[in-house]
């Protein structure tokens, strides 16, 4: 199929125009255009890379070298740039190594669902980089794992016997080096690399050479292993050149390696498919003094990814819902009293616009479209939100007042449908509604002739900077006519909780009849919707006890 192209503004939803040759120039189609631009099935968005802004300086800066504008340290730069963190800069070792063994835990929770992932085993050297791995492993524990720790050299400094107490109070065991399986591929699920950091030099000495050709043995990441374990190296692959790498290329494979501050120059070598970044505390003042060009991390994340994205194969991405039983017995008699309540989970739950909705329509033409929108408010009446009435979903909806609302909260593998008949909101809820949101939000409303095709972006602007011009001096900013709200009356409720094995919860309200009628005036669903299927006063059945793939 060739497809023509209508670019969106991001300011209104109004459509521009955009050249079509893009499609010539670049045979492709939208759908490997997608693919080719998403990096992972992983929740960090693409990479954004920040650098300092002047030239190099001081004096080691000329060796920070870059590979596709990411700074790689050297191992004494490696030690300097610690050093200046913990000198003039006031970070205690305390600090950095909690942070440093968050972004390991939470790189890892990434990747290696504890539902499938769950038993851990990490093997701690005598330095930081072995505090790293004890830290991460009390995260790890609090995430949901079972961790195990190995921690043959301990160091008698109070900072590592707190560590180890506090992971001793969690009942969190600690095998030596003898109680460790020869085959470690059977008792552990991930294991955590954190023997050496970039204080290593040399040969590996007693007892470490020993483990980590334990998990050189048993892995080898591009070997189809079934049921091998993964291994997460911290900072740098144990047994490797902090700058050369994996020189005679029987060093350990790891599957993860988490770089911490900056990478290493050993991280080119590295080539495995996840390799992370965490230790989110560099100052401007020392990624600018040590030039350092690194990626942002995403909102409010520990860690992010680096390096090439893994090859996806789609069909493989799957999650295996682990709930709660969500039971006929549990649930309230009136489905929006559950609605409510899932609602008010999803808020707990600190779920991103938990009131976003997949809002679908079709015009008399039939064919269905679909769309997010905002949910405004829900009572008695029905659900609520707001748009433009000369939009597409506007004008289905004046050709077919029905329309299906779906709710997913991932988090709480949780899906709600609604259905039901839709009509506008009065001019006065629209007005107050209306007024009550951001001006910009307002002028938007005003320039955005939502669903069409305008010349391009300038336009939007331009038009969006004279009406803030118009309305800089606070008063009221006219509701457009065509703005307005809408509320779908439901006639239909599904709550999906999702379960293992794809044997999911769904229980399903839909209206009583009452002597051979269907009970029409709100509000009636408090008393008449009924669970389908459950002597009265409440019946309920799980809906449509589906087959195992629904
Ligand atoms: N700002 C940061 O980047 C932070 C990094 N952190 C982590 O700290 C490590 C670096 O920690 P450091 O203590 O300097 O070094 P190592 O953990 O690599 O290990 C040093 C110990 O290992 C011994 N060692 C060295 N080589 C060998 C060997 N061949 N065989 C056996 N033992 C070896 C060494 O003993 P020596 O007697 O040989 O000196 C030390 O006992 C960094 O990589 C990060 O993971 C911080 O946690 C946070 C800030
Ligand atoms: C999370 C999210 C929330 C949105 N909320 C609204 C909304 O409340 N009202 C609205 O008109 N458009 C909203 N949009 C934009 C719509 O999805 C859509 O692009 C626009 O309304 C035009 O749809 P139509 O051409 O199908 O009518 C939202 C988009 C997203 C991703
Ligand atoms: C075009 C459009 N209209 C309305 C809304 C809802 O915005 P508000 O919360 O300001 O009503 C959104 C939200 O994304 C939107 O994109
Ligand atoms: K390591």
């Amino acid at each position: 199929m060739i497809w023509s192209l209508l670019g969106q503004a991001p300011v209104s939803l109004a459509y521009y125009k955009s050249s079509l040759s893009i499609y010539k120039t670049k045979p492709s189609t939208p759908l490997n255009r997608f693919s080719s631009g998403f990096p992972a099935p992983i929740s960090t968005p693409a990479i954004r890379v920040f650098c300092s802004k002047s030239g190099r300086v001081g004096s080691m800066a000329s060796s920070v070298q870059n590979q596709g504008s990411i700074s790689y340290l050297t191992q004494r730069e490696a030690a300097e740039v610690d050093e200046t963190l913990m000198g003039p800069l006031g970070f205690s070792v305390d600090q950095l190594m909690e942070l440093a063994g968050l972004s390991v835990a939470t790189s890892i929770a990434e990747v290696y669902k504890p539902s499938e992932y769950n038993r851990v085993l990490a093997i701690c050297g005598p330095g930081n980089n072995g505090g790293d791995g004890l830290v991460a492993a009390r995260h790890l524990y609090h995430f949901g794992y079972k961790p195990f720790v190995c921690y043959p050299k301990r160091t008698q400094k109070p900072l590592y016997s707190g560590l180890v107490t506090q992971l001793e109070s969690l009942s969190i065991p600690f095998l030596s080096v003898n109680e460790l399986p020869m085959d470690l591929s059977k008792d552990f699920d991930i294991l955590v690399d954190a023997m050496f950091g970039f204080s290593f030099h040399g040969a590996p000495r007693p007892p470490f050479d020993e483990l980590i050709q334990k998990l050189v043995n048993l892995h080898n990441y591009e070997q189809v292993q079934q049921k091998s374990p993964v291994i997460v190296s911290v900072d740098i692959p144990s047994g490797w050149h902090v700058e050369e790498g994996d020189v005679g290329g029987e060093g350990i494979k790891p599957d993860m390696l988490v770089s911490l501050t900056a990478p290493k120059l050993c991280a080119k070598k590295f080539s495995g498919p996840h390799h992370f970044l965490g230790g989110r505390f560099v100052p401007p003042a020392i990624a600018e003094k040590y030039k350092l060009c690194l990626p942002q991390y995403p909102g409010t994340s520990m860690c992010v990814r680096i390096g090439k994205p893994p090859q996806i194969d789609i069909s493989a991405l799957r999650e295996n819902y682990i709930s709660p039983e969500f039971r006929e017995d549990q649930v309230e008699a009136d489905p929006l009293d559950l609605f409510r309540k899932w609602f008010d989970d999803a808020m707990t739950a600190g779920l991103k616009e938990p009131n976003a909705m997949a809002l679908s329509t079709t015009g008399k033409d039939g064919k269905p479209s679909s769309r997010m929108v905002l949910l405004k408010g829900v009572d008695k009446g029905g659900f609520v939100w707001y748009t433009n009435y000369e939009s597409q979903k506007g004008r289905e909806l004046s050709e077919n007042p029905h329309a299906s609302l779906l709710f997913y909260w991932d988090g709480l593998n949780r899906q709600v449908r609604v259905e039901g008949s839709v009509q506008k909101v009065s001019e006065e809820e629209s007005e107050q509604y209306f007024h009550s949101r951001p001006r910009g939000s307002q002028i938007g409303a005003i320039v955005s002739k939502q669903s069409t095709v305008v010349p391009g972006r300038h336009v939007l602007h331009q038009q969006y900077k004279e009406l803030e011009e118009k309305y800089s001096n606070e008063g009221l900013i006219p509701k457009p006519k065509h703005w307005g709200g809408y509320r779908l009356q439901p006639n239909r409720f599904e709550f999906w909780q999702g379960q293992t094995s794809r044997l999911h919860d769904r229980l399903e309200y839909s209206p009583q009849e009452i002597d051979g009628k269907r009970s029409s005036s709100p509000p009636w669903f408090s008393q008449t919707f009924q669970l389908t299927s459950i002597p009265l006063p409440i019946t309920c059945k799980k809906s449509k006890q589906i087959n195992p793939e629904d």
